[in-house]
């Protein structure tokens, strides 16, 4: 097992799911998400093993998830966009072919607020992210081979950049 073709990772809103789904159709390859990786484990959605356990019983949870994945998957990988903030998930993914997808503060909260309930961002989605965001760009920056913008372009133009990034046109 070689390890993952791409990480994904960046904060909520990014597109990693998204993206995540559409590089790997376009691979031919197996998609997975440590998110729905811990949902299953747990047998509960995230919101609710953060109001049960709490978020540092969460970054546990994703460290042993993204372990998981790492040793065992070789398609494509979304993580959820708090991993990075775990020392142990970071130095897991070192070495990897990882890619920060970046989105402005406008784009993120108007996808987010149609999609799945986040808990961190639950109350205050605008200043949430953005706290959020400052605290994690530099270790999403650190930890990335590569930084793909994703505003204003479709899932598929973003799948698109990401191929070019990592240089796997031809794959
Ligand atoms: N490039 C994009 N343009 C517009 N909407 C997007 C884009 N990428 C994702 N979305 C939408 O934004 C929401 C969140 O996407 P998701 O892939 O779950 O993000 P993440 O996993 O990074 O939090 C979904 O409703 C998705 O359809
Ligand atoms: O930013 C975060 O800390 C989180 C992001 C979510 O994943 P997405 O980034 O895929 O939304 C999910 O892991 C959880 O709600 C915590
Ligand atoms: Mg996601």
């Amino acid at each position: 097992m070689t390890g993952p073709a791409i990480v994904l990772v960046g904060p909520p809103g990014a597109g990693k799911t998204t993206v995540g789904r559409a590089l790997a159709a376009r691979l031919g390859t197996t998609y997975r998400d440590t998110d729905a990786d811990i949902e299953t484990g747990a047998g509960k959605p995230i919101p609710e093993i953060f109001i049960d356990e709490g978020e540092p019983h969460f970054r546990e949870l994703e460290r042993a998830a993204v372990r998981a994945a790492v040793a065992g998957h070789d398609g494509v990988l979304s993580l959820g966009g708090g991993a990075v903030m775990d020392d142990g998930t970071r130095a897991l993914l070192a070495g990897l072919p990882v890619v920060f997808l970046d989105v402005g503060l406008h784009q993120a909260v108007r996808r987010v607020g149609l999609d799945a309930p986040r808990p961190l961002l639950a109350v205050n989605p605008r200043q949430q992210w953005r706290e959020l965001m400052e605290a994690r760009r530099p270790l999403y920056t650190e930890i990335a081979r590569a930084v793909v913008s994703t505003d204003d372009r479709t899932p598929e133009d973003v799948a698109e950049a990401v191929l070019d990034a990592l240089q796997l046109k031809d794959a």
